[in-house]
């Protein structure tokens, strides 16, 4: 049960936000305004918290509420919801602890279902235990070599020989926290030149895919498939003649939208439905 009150967002410009008694024992939500607190970096607020975005929210009685870090979140609120995405143990803490005081509330999402995004090897994990066999198609993960912080970058020549990875190689920081720096990929064309590059680290295979990627956006039963721009194929040719190790721009960000181009549709539908089916299938 939440009570009548006034939200303070905490924001430089105060917003108050009146929010309706819930009947209880009422559907949650259904029917009445939803608060939702955010804790997000100043970054993620700007790209995900766009002017349309919050007006069609509040269309819908829906109204995101900064959390002020410089109070305790007990003393924030009333929330419905708590979305974050802040990076440290200390906020991990609190959200935890948060958690435990407000079963109440839904938090998107809790630490521990999402710890294992925070690596690029075990982020991977789940779509290698998928069991798709009665679908068409397959869903797999390129095959990649883990090099950690210990390792000193001169082994890697060795260690990628060792484990014998075809090249050209995608070089990722195994550590994925937000930052610009855990987006800094790298092409190699040959394996000696990874040992400029700093572990911890994913060395992954290169995968031709023809230039186009799909991303899926998944929350709940709602699944949005898009198109975006990716790197183009490598050729045989192209691999004997080049050498060396290159960062390359985050080449399938929203601005990389391919969903206009004019591609052979079958490649659209073909990629999507095995995708949809095997996601159900996941979902079960
Ligand atoms: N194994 C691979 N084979 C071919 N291309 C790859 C491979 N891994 C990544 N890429 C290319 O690099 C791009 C970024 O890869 P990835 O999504 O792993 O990094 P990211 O930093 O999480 O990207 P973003 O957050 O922008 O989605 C992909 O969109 C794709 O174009
Ligand atoms: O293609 P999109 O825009 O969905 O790519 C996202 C990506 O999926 C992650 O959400 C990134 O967030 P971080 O992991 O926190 O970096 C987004 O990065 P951002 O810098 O734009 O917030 C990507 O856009």
């Amino acid at each position: 049960m939440r009570l009548n009150g006034e939200i303070s967002s905490g924001e430089e410009e105060e917003e108050v936000v009146v929010v309706e008694k819930s009947e209880a024992g009422t559907t949650p939500f259904l029917g009445q305004n939803v608060v939702v607190g955010y804790a997000l970096t100043a970054k993620k607020k700007k790209s995900f918290l766009q002017p349309n975005f919050i007006a069609l929210a509040r269309s819908k009685g829906i109204y995101f509420v900064a959390i002020d870090l410089s109070k305790p979140l007990q003393e924030q609120g009333p929330f419905d919801v708590v979305l974050h995405k802040l990076l440290g143990e200390e906020w991990r803490e609190i959200i935890e602890d948060f958690r435990q005081k407000h079963p109440d509330v839904i938090v998107l999402d809790a630490p521990d279902a999402i710890q294992h995004l925070h690596n690029r090897q075990s982020m991977l994990q789940d779509v290698v235990d998928l069991n798709l066999s009665e679908c068409n198609g397959k869903v797999g993960i390129p095959r990649q070599l883990v090099i950690t912080k210990e390792k000193d970058p001169s082994t890697i020549p060795y260690e990628v020989t060792k484990a014998g990875l075809k090249l050209p190689l995608v070089a990722k920081p195994l550590v994925v926290d937000g930052s610009a720096k855990s987006h800094e990929l790298f092409l190699a064309y040959d394996e000696f030149s990874l040992s400029e590059l700093e572990p911890p680290l994913v060395l992954q295979e290169f995968v031709n895919h023809g230039g186009l990627l799909f991303k899926i956006y998944i929350v709940g039963e709602s699944i949005k498939v898009v198109r975006r721009f990716s790197l183009p194929n490598i050729s045989k040719h192209e691999l004997s003649k080049v050498s060396g190790v290159y960062r390359f721009p985050r080449v399938s960000c929203a601005a990389a939208s391919a969903d206009d181009a004019d591609l052979d549709p079958s490649i659209a539908v073909r990629c999507c439905l095995s995708w949809y089916m095997s996601a159900n299938n996941f979902s079960r």
